[in-house]
């Protein structure tokens, strides 16, 4: 597989893809056939686009993915992969209404790791987890392909949590972190949700329970055969929490009139929006920032592939902007000083893709965060998330009975596939 952060790549994954994306997907989306490459000859993944690592640094976005997808599918047809597509578009705005779960989850992943500093046992156990050393061979396979490539299919993803959780009883936030440190597409919003998902606290009192037999018959097409799981848990017993994570009203920002950027600003491309294209600015910039916050998505330090993906996602943007601008690039380092950056250039105001829950606003927000208050930072945010957002509040049926109007409503048909892509 070609994990190349471009959104040339982007395009040409979606554009291989897109002949699946229809009844195939419905119908093979749940088959985790093995990494690509994994012996010569294998024909790999194919049954799910794998757009996710483009789509999480926002190389391509998800508006664009479902015009092409509807562009060569009937609106019944594609109904699975557009469902899922909204999946991650109502995680985030889960989220954004309760920050809170955020923020519980990066102290309690704190403690977490203070216990297993503390214990040796539990240190053993986490150690054998992460390293792929449990003796559960499908588990131990998943560590090591999560370690290798930066993806998992996603069935992968739920049995390896569920295993995490109710087998090997480790605290659901350090497997949550593993997943953050490793996957090219980690995710505040969808990873920890998704987590707390399988755990029983995201649907109060519903788990997901990993069965050897599902666990068989799903991963029957890898190039070594299926895949055995051995002495998992009877019992998947939700966990609980002490807190109530109340919600909070969303306070989006509008669609970004001309008037806004009559100006000359600064646009800031970062680790979720990584190139100017799916921002379809209204008037150019005069100075393009890039600001690549990896290490942020956890203490413990960020796997290869990720840091890889997120670094060159947010360079290869930043050089496309500047060419495409013709103006200057500049990279914000992390202890950097944006209002110098700003200054120097003769800057007053810069424009920022909307930073929503999770690391990367943690790391970006310290700084931005004042130039926001003197009214300095113009946020950027697509129709798509605002349109969705709304309707984030509870579980995912609420979105989902309101794909329809939303795609109605903003025009999303087929009609404008994204500029560039191949065939
Ligand atoms: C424990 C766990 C952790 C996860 N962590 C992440 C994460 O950090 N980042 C992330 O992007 N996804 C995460 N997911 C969701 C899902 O597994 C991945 O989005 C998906 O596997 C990506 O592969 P794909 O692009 O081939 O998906 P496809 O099946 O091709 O789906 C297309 C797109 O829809 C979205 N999508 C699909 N399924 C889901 C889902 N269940 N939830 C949210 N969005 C979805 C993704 O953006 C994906 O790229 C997690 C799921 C679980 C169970």
């Amino acid at each position: 597989m070609d994990w190349t952060p471009t959104r040339a790549r982007a395009l040409d994954r979606l554009a291989r893809f897109l002949p699946s994306a229809g009844i195939d997907y419905a119908e093979t989306r749940g088959f985790d056939d093995g990494p690509v490459g994994e012996a010569p000859g294998e024909r790999g993944r194919a049954n799910v686009s794998q757009l996710s690592p483009w789509l999480h640094a926002g190389l391509i976005c998800e508006a664009e993915v479902i015009e092409a997808v509807l562009r060569q599918h009937s609106p019944r047809e594609a109904a699975s992969f557009v469902s899922e597509i909204f999946w991650r578009v109502y995680f985030k705005g889960w989220l954004e209404q309760r920050p809170g779960v955020w923020d519980s989850f990066r102290s309690t992943r704190e403690a977490a790791f203070d216990k297993i500093d503390a214990n040796a046992g539990l240190r053993t156990a986490y150690e054998e987890a992460i390293e792929g050393r449990t003796g559960i061979s499908a588990f131990d396979t998943w560590a090591h392909e999560l370690v290798k490539h930066g993806y998992l299919h996603n069935h992968a993803r739920m049995w390896f949590a569920s295993i995490w959780i109710f087998t090997l009883k480790l605290d659901w936030e350090l497997g949550a972190d593993f997943f953050l440190r490793h996957l090219r597409d980690g995710d505040a919003a969808s990873n920890t949700l998704s987590w707390r998902w399988v755990a029983g606290l995201h649907t109060q009192g519903k788990t997901y329970a990993a069965r050897a037999d599902n666990i068989a018959r799903y991963t029957a097409n890898r190039p070594g055969g299926p895949l055995a799981a051995q002495d998992l848990a009877d019992e998947a017993e939700p966990l609980t929490e002490a807190r109530e994570h109340g919600r909070q009203p969303l306070d989006l920002p509008g669609p970004v009139a001309p008037e806004a950027l009559a100006e000359p600003y600064a646009l800031l491309l970062h680790d979720e929006a990584a190139s100017h294209v799916p921002l379809a600015l209204p008037a150019a910039p005069s100075l393009v920032i890039g600001a690549a916050r990896p290490e942020s998505r956890s203490p413990r330090g960020v796997g290869g592939p990720a840091a890889q993906f997120a670094r060159g996602a947010v360079a290869g943007g930043m050089e496309d902007a500047r060419r495409a601008f013709e103006c200057e690039g500049i990279s914000w380092e992390e202890g950097g000083d944006l209002g110098a950056i700003l200054a120097e250039a003769g800057m007053d105001r810069v424009a920022c893709p909307y930073l929503p829950a999770g690391w990367t606003r943690d790391a970006l927000m310290e700084q931005l965060g004042p130039l926001a208050r003197d009214e300095r930072v113009i946020w950027l945010l697509g129709d798509l998330a605002r349109a969705t957002w709304l309707h984030a509040r509870a579980g995912f049926f609420r979105v989902k009975k309101e794909i329809e109007p939303i795609l109605g409503e903003l025009g999303i048909t087929g009609a404008n596939p994204p500029e560039g892509l191949p065939g």
